[in-house]
């Protein structure tokens, strides 16, 4: 008996644009369904599998490059598996690196072995309300993003003015005509959203492969092992420092640390030039290290550690 296909959605949006946010809301609203989802992040150590809540029947984790190009034979391994396995997923999410191209990725659903078992139902793209228009001049991993989505989420809506959103709204629909296109906070969107496939952006996905080249995105990723604990207010002052100095330079800061006199562990996340440090709450079973990732163009693990270096004399890497 032939198989039914497995839908898959991707999601893609730039880097710490909310897409786990988004995605957790997303499974959220799915509980029942038997859901996979595959965990992309640009860098070398996974910090999202701790932040996607478990309402999934399994997940699957690239890391340490895109999927887009750099791990694209993983990528096909894993569907591979995933079509071997007995019990197929109704649905299958695809969580992006921040850089990934969605057009490059959805062509290789394209392939005839891979179209077979697969049916891709849209791809969304997650954008930061807060530093998209900055953003969007000097990546172009962004606007190949918006051009290749059939629907758009502008998300951190609380962090703007109900005008700029406005403004945002206009400026995507002229890179990107096709695509439906609503505002978020915290990935919380209005029912009945996804309904209407009208809007498969069939056309714009087949136009945006053929001027796709394989790159790496001249993107690097920098984890540094940050073993004892912080003063909570200098980690956060240090890193904002950093994050203002380097704006242009750091995309992401996103992992794991220890705060002296504490227990607990704090998560660390940065975007545009925010950086904020909460108390992280343990799902079952998991246990985080500590390890702090940086993101960015022409960064240097020396420097970088030379800022965390002189928080204390005593930190180990
Ligand atoms: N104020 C505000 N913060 C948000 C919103 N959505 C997400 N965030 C915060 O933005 C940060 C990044 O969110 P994530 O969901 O991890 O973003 P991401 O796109 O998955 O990040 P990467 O996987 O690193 O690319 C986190 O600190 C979130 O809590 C929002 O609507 N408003």
């Amino acid at each position: 008996m032939n198989k039914p296909k497995i839908k898959f959605t991707l999601l893609t949006g730039f880097l710490g644009s909310g897409k786990t946010t988004f995605l957790n809301t997303l499974l959220e609203q799915q509980k029942g369904k038997v859901n996979f989802v595959i965990e992309n992040e640009f860098g070398s150590t996974s910090i999202d599998n701790a932040l996607v809540k478990k309402n999934y029947n399994q997940l699957f984790e690239l890391n340490n490059g895109c999927i887009c190009c750099s791990l694209d034979t993983e990528l096909i391994a894993v569907l591979e598996q995933m079509i071997m396995a007995e019990n197929l997923p109704e649905n299958l999410y695809i969580e992006a690196s921040g850089v990934a191209d969605a057009g490059m990725l959805a062509s290789i659903f394209k392939r005839e072995d891979i179209m077979k078992f697969f049916d891709l139902q849209s791809i969304i793209v997650i954008v930061d309300a807060e530093n998209f228009e900055e953003r969007v001049t000097e990546i172009p991993e962004i606007t190949r993003q918006l051009v290749a989505a059939d629907y758009i989420i502008i998300n951190k809506e609380d962090m703007v003015q109900s005008s700029y959103i406005s403004m945002i709204k206009r400026h995507i629909s002229e890179i990107n005509p096709f695509a439906k296109i609503t505002s978020s906070k915290f990935g919380v969107i209005e029912k009945g959203f996804f309904d209407s496939t009208k809007n498969i952006n069939e056309f714009n996905r087949l136009d945006f492969e053929s001027r796709e080249s394989k790159n790496g995105h001249g993107m690097k990723s920098i984890a540094i092992e940050v073993v004892n604990p912080f003063d909570k207010d200098k980690l956060y002052a240090a890193l904002t420092v950093t994050m203002f100095l380097h704006y242009n330079q750091i995309y992401r800061i996103k992992g794991f640390a220890k705060i002296e006199g504490s227990d607990d562990i704090i998560l660390v996340q940065s975007t545009g030039n925010k950086v904020s440090l909460t108390k992280h709450e343990y799902l079952e079973g998991e246990d985080p290290q500590p390890v702090l990732v940086f993101i960015g163009r022409n960064i240097e693990r020396q420097g970088l550690e030379r800022i965390l270096r002189n928080l204390y004399s005593t930190v180990k890497y």
